[in-house]
């Protein structure tokens, strides 16, 4: 394929041998861990993909550490701890947060000492009554949607590791930014960001989100297959909003079943498909790493970039 000309690319066999001489593979204790984060999660996944990703962001992580304190002698500065930030970019529903709290576990398993914090953009989409007032709200999640300037200055702030960073946050359930609700970014050693928008170039900007990213992933699936998980999650969500009437889906869960993924089908295939093809997979060959998954969530295939 030539867009991927400047990657090596790996099957699950290659990948794998890549696992650790000098770092530790993941552990029984781990996967344990791992499961409860979520059961659908292949442990054959964890060992042959996520643990040699994770030797590879150590190694990054350690070249970073090296250029920092060189560059903090080079201008006769005191070095500063500046967080290591990781970017998971892909479609809406590809696994995106799932993949990040794999990864936010297995660094923090790997650095006990170290804080490693996650957050996704999402929090960074404008309410939506500002959508509205913009006539933008069938598209949510593109480009126009986020307040990137805000994102930028939220990522310059982190970076700069001044002080405490406040971070909004959105809800699936009530399908909006929660006023007023934050996570608290506090000197994370390592701060992964995960959004549909990370590695987007938007237009009329000198600064990008991904300016500030020390590595950076993407997650690809067909888009079919994106679909069905997305159908899926839909279900999962109406599942819980039985029993709560200010669920966003609670009209849904309690109307006709039918009806209501007709209506999911429609909203996948008119924002969220369109956003992948438009806006979002134009980014994927910006990443360091795509992990390519096919059937199950698997990860057949891993590109890692040459240069
Ligand atoms: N590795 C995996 N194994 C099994 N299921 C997974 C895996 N990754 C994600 N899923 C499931 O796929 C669905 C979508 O995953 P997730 O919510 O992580 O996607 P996302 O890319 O963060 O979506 P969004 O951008 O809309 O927030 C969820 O139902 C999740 O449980
Ligand atoms: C919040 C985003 C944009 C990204 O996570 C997405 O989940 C979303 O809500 N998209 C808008 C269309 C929809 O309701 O799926």
């Amino acid at each position: 394929m030539q867009s991927q000309m400047n990657y090596y690319a790996f099957n699950r066999d290659q990948w794998r041998q890549f696992h650790t001489h000098d770092f530790a593979s993941v552990t029984t204790d781990e996967l344990e861990q791992l499961r409860s984060l979520n059961d659908e999660v292949s442990m054959d996944d964890v060992v042959t993909i996520y643990s040699p990703l994770r030797h590879l962001i150590h190694i990054r992580y350690r070249d970073y550490q090296a250029a920092t304190a060189n560059q903090s002698e080079f201008l006769g500065i005191a070095n500063k701890v500046r967080p290591f930030i990781i970017g998971i970019a892909g479609s809406v529903a590809v696994g995106k947060s799932t993949t990040a709290r794999l990864l936010q576990l297995l660094l923090s398993r790997a650095y006990p000492d170290k804080k490693v914090q996650q957050i996704t953009t999402d929090g960074f989409l404008y309410p939506n009554a500002e959508l509205e007032r913009r006539g933008i709200l069938d598209k949510k999640g593109f480009p126009e949607s986020y307040d990137m300037p805000k994102l930028i200055d939220f990522l310059d702030a982190v970076k700069n590791a001044n002080g405490v960073v406040k971070a909004p946050r959105y809800s699936h359930q009530v399908y909006d930014v929660l006023a007023g609700e934050y996570d608290e970014i506090d000197h994370p050693d390592i701060l992964i960001v995960e959004g549909i928008n990370v590695l987007q170039l938007p237009t009329g900007q000198s600064i990008y989100a991904s300016d500030y990213f020390d590595f950076s992933i993407y997650v690809d699936a067909n888009p079919e297959l994106i679909e069905h998980w997305y159908l899926e999650r839909f279900g999962l969500l109406l599942d819980t909003a039985f029993t709560d009437p200010t669920n966003y889906y609670y009209p849904y869960a309690t109307g006709d079943r039918d009806q209501a993924f007709a209506l999911a089908k429609d909203v996948w295939r008119t924002i969220n498909l369109k956003n992948l093809e438009e806006y979002i997979l134009p980014t994927r060959e910006r990443a360091d790493v795509i992990l390519h998954k096919i059937k199950h969530h698997q990860i057949d295939r891993v590109y890692l970039r040459k240069f």
